[in-house]
């Protein structure tokens, strides 16, 4: 880069806890320019720390109320269990006007609210794990103090790792039944087909291949044609042919249905989880 070309200035980001999406995460932020003084990652398993430090390159040392005073922006990326905690710890160190994010399931702007400095500007966030391969799926919805440059940053901040999407409060308990738990039924699905052409004599390594490319080609036509996917299931069966067929057993057994309750369930599951983290903690 030249000397006179503009620099690209990015807010100091610290993301407590480095699990499966908080280095997805910070994958995603530093491949998109970030420097890595710029970013850093709290983690209480040191193994792991040093793990995630010697491969970014990020500072992973600090416990989470340092890392959070020199931040502009903190995301809380660890399980909702853990977030009251967590808050207790940062709440005294953020400097005020701290951006925080977080993308813990369930866990209402309210949440966060109640137990952070007045006035503190909150986004909630539910990403999903395609976004370890900048091929996520993240819905964000403001908190009672976040305005739109909150927003704007932290889509900046999400559109590293791949689509983001507005959403209100309201929706973000659906949202996590579809786009956040959705990879582990497309997974399932991969599965379910795999083992099918195992059952039907194929090896399982091709069987395998076969499904994984039949899924990614299907989800690429799906993007890049816009079209409905009834049009595209139409144009696949074949009048009398082995797709109505398969289609046929698909709808016997209840496959649609069982889509239907799968979402309901996450999302119910999701608003239990809001309630456990507010249940006083025992033990
Ligand atoms: N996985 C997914 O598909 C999605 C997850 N989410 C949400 O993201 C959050 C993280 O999930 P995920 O990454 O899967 O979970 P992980 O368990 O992989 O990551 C959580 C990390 O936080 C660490 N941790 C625990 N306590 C603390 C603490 N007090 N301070 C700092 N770090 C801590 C854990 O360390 P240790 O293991 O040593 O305890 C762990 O590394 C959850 O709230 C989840 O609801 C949202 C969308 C999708
Ligand atoms: O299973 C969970 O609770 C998290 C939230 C969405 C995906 N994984």
């Amino acid at each position: 880069m030249s000397e006179d070309a503009p620099r690209t200035t990015h807010p100091a980001l610290t993301i407590l806890g480095g699990g499966v999406m908080g280095e997805a995460l910070l994958a995603g932020v530093l491949a998109s320019g970030w420097a890595v003084d710029d970013v850093a990652v709290t983690e209480p398993f040191a193994v792991r720390a040093n793990e995630l430090s010697s491969r970014y390159g990020v500072r992973a040392a600090d416990g989470n109320a340092k890392a959070s005073r020199r931040a502009d922006v903190v995301v809380i990326a660890v399980k909702p269990k853990d977030v009251g905690a967590v808050l207790a710890e940062i709440s005294g160190a953020l400097r005020p006007g701290t951006l925080v994010v977080s993308i813990a399931a369930g866990l209402p702007c309210a949440f966060y609210e109640q137990r952070l400095p007045a006035g503190t500007p909150v986004v909630r966030v539910m990403p999903n794990t395609p976004a370890v391969i900048g091929q996520g799926a993240s819905a964000i919805s403001p908190g009672t103090h976040a305005d739109e440059g909150h927003l704007a940053l932290t889509e900046r901040i999400l559109a590293t790792s791949g689509l983001v999407v507005r959403a209100d409060e309201k929706d973000l308990d659906a949202v996590t039944a579809i786009s956040g738990s959705g990879p582990a039924y497309v997974f399932y699905v991969v599965d379910a087909m795999a083992e099918a052409g195992v059952l039907l004599g194929l090896t399982r390594a091709r069987a395998r291949e076969l499904a994984v490319q039949t899924v990614l080609g299907s989800a690429a036509l799906l993007a890049e044609t816009g079209e409905h996917p009834v049009i595209l299931r139409e144009r696949v069966s074949s009048p009398g042919g082995t797709t109505v067929a398969a289609v046929r057993e698909l709808d016997a057994h209840g496959v649609r249905a069982a889509f239907l309750a799968a979402a309901e369930a996450a999302r119910d599951r999701s608003r239990q989880l809001a309630a456990e983290a507010a249940a006083p903690q025992h033990g």
